[in-house]
C-alpha cells in the first residue's frame, strides 16, 4: 500500500504532482537540489492547490495529505513507499539520482521515472532492485491532465505496474498502461510525430506560428479531446483514410534529427515559458496571466468531458 511519496526534482512538473497526490490523501515529501527550485514550487504548489479547487477534486475520504518540502534528498526518500524521479530528460542526471536514494531507501520501495520517453530498461539498469523501477509518466499540468501512463521496462514485476496503476485509479486519475517499452511511450510518440510536421511547415514557411496554432486547436485538438483517433478513423471513413495516405505519408516530415528553427532557439538559450523566449515572448505578467486563462479553460473542459456541466 502505498501512503508516502518522495518527488525529487521540483521544475515544471514536480509541484503540480505533489498538489494532485496530497489532494488524494497521500503524504509527499517534495526535494530539489537547487534553493531556488524550492521556492518557486512552494508558490506553485498553491497555485495548483487553487485549480484543484476549481475542478472541484475533493480531498481523499480519509482526508486530504500533505506536502513537506526538504533540501535533503535522505529525508525526502525516508521511509517513502514510492520515489518519483522527475529530474531533467538525460539518463545521466537521472542515474545519478538512483546512485544517491540507492542505499537510502529499503528494497520495497518502487522508484518511478516520469521521463517523457527514455525506456524504463535503460533507466533500470543504474537501480540496485530493477524489478520495483517503472515509468510513470505524467502530462503538463500534470495536476489537471487525468491521463498518466505506466510502463514496465523488462526487468519489472508485474505487481510493480499493478500497484502503481491502482495508486493512479485509488485518487480518480487515469492510468494507460503501455505494454511494450518503446522510446516515447504512446503519448510522446504520437504528439512528436505532430509536432515533427509542425516544425516543418512553419519552418518551410508553409504557415505562420500563431496559425498552425488555431489550425491544429480548432482543427484536429478541439475534436480529439472528444473523438480520439481510432474512433475517428470509423468517424471519416477508412477508405478516405486509405485514399489521402497512399499519397500524403510519403510526403509528411521524415527528418530524423532535431529542426535547426528548434536548434537556433536552444542555443540561444530561447527554452519557452521558463526563459521568457521561444517560439513566442513572454513577459511575467503575460506568463501569469497565460497560465491562469489556460487552467480556467482546460478546468471548464474537463468538467464537460466528464459530464460534470
Ligand atoms: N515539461 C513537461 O511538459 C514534461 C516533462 N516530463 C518529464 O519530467 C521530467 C522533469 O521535467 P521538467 O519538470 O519539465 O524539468 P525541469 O527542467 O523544469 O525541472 C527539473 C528539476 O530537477 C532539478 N534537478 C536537477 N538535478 C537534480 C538532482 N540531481 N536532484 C534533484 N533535483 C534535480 C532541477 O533543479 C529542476 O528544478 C523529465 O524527465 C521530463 O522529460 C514529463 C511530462 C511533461
Ligand atoms: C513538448 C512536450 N514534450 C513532452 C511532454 C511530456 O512528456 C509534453 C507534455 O505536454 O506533457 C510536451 O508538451
Amino acid at each position: 500500500m502505498i501512503r508516502r511519496i518522495a518527488i525529487i526534482g521540483l521544475g515544471t512538473m514536480g509541484p503540480g504532482m505533489a498538489a494532485r497526490l496530497a489532494r488524494g490523501g497521500l503524504q509527499v515529501t517534495a526535494y530539489d537540489v537547487a534553493p531556488a527550485a524550492i521556492e518557486r514550487a512552494r508558490t506553485m504548489l498553491g497555485t495548483a492547490e487553487g485549480v484543484l479547487d476549481s475542478l472541484g477534486v475533493a480531498p481523499s475520504s480519509a482526508g486530504a495529505g500533505t506536502v513537506r518540502f526538504t533540501d535533503d534528498i535522505g529525508d525526502a526518500v525516508a521511509d517513502a513507499d514510492l520515489v518519483i524521479e522527475n529530474v531533467p530528460e538525460n539518463i545521466s542526471v537521472k542515474a545519478e539520482v538512483y546512485r544517491m536514494i540507492d542505499g537510502l531507501i529499503s528494497s520495497d520501495t518502487i522508484v518511478a521515472s516520469d521521463t517523457s520517453g527514455i525506456p524504463i530498461t535503460k533507466l533500470q539498469a543504474h537501480i540496485s532492485h530493477p524489478e520495483r523501477m517503472v515509468g510513470m509518466h505524467w502530462s503538463n499540468p500534470p495536476h489537471i491532465i487525468p491521463m498518466i501512463e505506466v510502463i514496465g521496462g523488462e526487468k519489472t514485476a508485474p505487481q510493480t505496474v499493478a500497484t502503481i496503476r491502482e495508486l493512479i485509479r485509488s485518487i480518480g486519475l487515469l492510468p494507460v498502461v503501455v505494454k511494450k517499452d518503446v522510446p516515447g511511450f504512446v503519448e510522446n510518440r504520437v504528439f512528436y510525430a505532430l509536432l515533427r510536421e509542425a516544425v516543418d511547415l512553419v519552418e518551410r514557411g508553409v504557415i505562420e506560428p500563431e496559425d498552425l496554432d488555431t489550425c491544429v486547436s480548432w482543427g484536429i485538438g478541439y475534436k480529439i479531446a472528444v473523438i480520439g483517433p481510432m474512433a475517428l478513423l470509423d468517424m471519416a471513413g477508412l477508405d478516405i483514410y486509405k485514399s489521402v495516405s497512399s499519397f500524403l505519408n510519403a510526403d509528411l516530415s521524415n527528418r530524423d534529427d532535431v529542426a535547426p528553427m528548434v536548434l537556433e532557439r536552444t542555443n540561444a538559450s530561447k527554452f519557452g515559458i521558463k526563459s521568457g523566449e521561444g517560439m513566442f515572448s513572454y513577459t511575467p505578467e503575460q506568463t501569469k496571466a497565460l497560465q491562469a486563462d489556460r487552467a480556467r479553460k482546460l478546468v471548464a473542459v474537463r468538467r464537460i468531458l466528464e459530464g460534470r456541466e
